[in-house]
């Protein structure tokens, strides 16, 4: 019996492979095409006369020839397959996607499968790549990822004054003091609480106070550097946590928050509205065992500005 195998024999293969929803392009050792089914043609433009025997990154320039060929070497070295993922290398054709309407994707993301093809005495001679069009998984995840940071930053965000809430800020702090124990970078605290708050509440209500926690926390954003952890510390207390920066240095600091907060003029109803502001600083040492006790040290020096009259900065010997 004859093993010949006649074209009309494998035509629906041919015919599958043409009209299956995945594209198929197999190429030779030197990245010639010898294979391009109807996906590519449709996706890409190019009719399969157009790329037989081209030299794939000639036309796809997008495709980086070193990375290829290391796919292709180990692919043809341990006869397995290879796969590259819309995460590690979003496409590898670049196609517009063709759904614009229902996804804002501006191409087709895609997850490609790497196969070596044998000949008949099982040398590989060539590979076929397998495109799959994985653009609504990936936009899905995307848009989950998206609103997942945007739920952690919610939880770790103060609503009214937009600065990080106290608990975050202990976590950013707890790490900080971390780094110092590995490092020895250091970094220091000031804790500052508005003066008198409860008497701008009860003449001007709780509304206007919002007001002016807001404005003061502007100034701390104003007057604070990208790597300063800010935040709120709670109801009329805020902080700041200054990275590689001493005691002396946190004094500077706080000076020029305590004269900023006293030069805003609130206003109510026309009249103009001053508060100030006192403050606790503390840097941290090897004295200084962790994050609870940096705060308990800023704090006592707090206690200590206010005792002493208020609008100034207090620093305890701990
Ligand atoms: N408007 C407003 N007020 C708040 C908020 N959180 C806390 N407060 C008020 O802040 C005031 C704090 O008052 P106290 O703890 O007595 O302190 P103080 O009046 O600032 O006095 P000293 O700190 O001793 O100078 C209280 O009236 C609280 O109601 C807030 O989110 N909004």
């Amino acid at each position: 019996m004859s093993a010949t195998i006649e074209l009309k024999d494998i035509h629906w293969l041919i015919d599958m492979v043409h009209s299956i929803d995945v594209g198929i392009v197999i190429i030779d050792k030197d990245f010639n095409v010898k294979v391009w089914n109807g996906f590519m043609e449709n996706h890409s433009g190019f009719l399969t006369a157009h790329m037989m025997d081209k030299k794939i990154t000639d036309v796809f320039t997008s495709i980086p020839e070193d990375w290829l060929q290391q796919k292709v070497k180990s692919v043809c070295l341990l006869k397995n397959k290879a796969f590259t993922t819309w995460e590690q290398r979003p496409y590898l054709f670049k196609f517009k996607s063709y759904r614009p309407i229902t996804s804002n994707a501006e191409f087709m993301y895609q997850n490609v499968t790497f196969l070596p093809l044998t000949d008949i005495v099982g040398v590989v001679t060539q590979i076929c790549m397998i495109v799959h069009d994985v653009t609504d998984v990936a936009l899905s995840k995307q848009t989950s990822q998206k609103a997942n940071a945007k739920l952690t930053r919610l939880s770790q965000t103060d609503t009214l004054t937009q600065l990080n809430n106290q608990g975050y800020w202990r976590e950013r702090c707890a790490s900080e003091f971390l780094i110092y124990k590995k490092s020895g970078r250091i970094a220091s605290m000031i804790l500052f609480d508005i003066d008198h708050f409860k008497i701008v509440n009860d003449t001007y209500g709780h509304t206007f106070g919002d007001e002016v926690l807001k404005g003061i926390a502007d100034v701390i954003q104003d007057n604070s550097k990208k790597e300063d952890i800010t935040g709120r510390f709670g109801g009329e207390e805020f902080t700041s946590l200054l990275i590689d920066t001493n005691l002396e240095g946190a004094k500077l600091i706080a000076e020029r928050l305590r004269k900023a907060i006293e030069a805003i003029h609130f206003e109510f109803q026309g009249t103009v509205v001053k508060v100030t502001a006192s403050f606790g600083i503390a840097q941290m040492t090897d004295s200084i065992t962790d994050h609870e006790k940096l705060i308990e040290v800023a704090n006592l020096g707090l206690y200590i500005a206010k005792n002493n009259g208020r609008n100034q900065i207090g620093v305890s010997e701990h």
